[in-house]
């Protein structure tokens, strides 16, 4: 098991009966640096190189692709619930673990994006995010989350895997 993985709660039935929720919290609260640089570690210093801006889902996604643009000097990009952006040019639904939603997204540019994420159960939240990222105009170079939850999910994008720093095979 990954070291980290002591810092993140495992809180049955929430936030629906049957669902075991991964709770990063604790491991932000206490390991935030070291969780950063090891998402980081993630992509060798090339690919960094080719990187024009991290793209986070709303909203712990934020999170991550915020600190690591800050880490490596890109841009930061927002896939958001719907509702919150003006000037949207493209939205999705999709579905999740836990229910059912849509994600938007502003016009991009001709830009190398790396999609970040908590986590990924059935993919549903990534696949939108890249989709989107994709119609928008955007060319996304790599998928990123913490935590992989692998039972759940056998996810590509376009032959794309996810790079995750802990992963759950159950
Ligand atoms: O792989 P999936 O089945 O799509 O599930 C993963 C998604 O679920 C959570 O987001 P949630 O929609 O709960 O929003 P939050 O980040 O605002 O808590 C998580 O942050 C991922 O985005
Ligand atoms: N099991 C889970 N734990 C934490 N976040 C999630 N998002 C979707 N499924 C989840």
């Amino acid at each position: 098991m990954h070291p980290f993985a002591q810092y993140i709660d495992n809180v049955p039935d929430f936030p629906k009966s049957g669902i075991l929720f991964r709770d990063v919290s604790p491991l932000l609260r206490q390991k935030f640096s070291e969780t950063i640089d090891a998402m980081s570690d993630l992509f060798t210093p090339d690919e960094w190189a080719q990187v024009d801006h991290l793209v986070g889902i709303e909203s712990r996604g934020f999170i991550f692709a915020s600190a690591l643009a800050y880490k490596h000097g890109k841009g930061f990009v927002k896939v958001r619930k719907p509702g919150k952006l003006p000037n949207v040019c493209a939205t999705i639904a999709y579905g999740l673990e836990y229910g059912s939603d849509e994600l938007q997204m502003q016009k991009g540019d001709s830009g190398k994006v790396i999609i970040c994420d908590d986590l990924i159960a059935t993919g549903g939240s990534m696949k939108a995010a890249a989709d989107l990222c994709e119609q928008v105009g955007y060319e996304v170079v790599g998928l990123a989350c913490l935590v992989d939850l692998k039972a759940l999910n056998d996810f590509e994008w376009h032959g794309m895997r996810v790079r995750s720093v802990i992963q759950y095979e159950d």
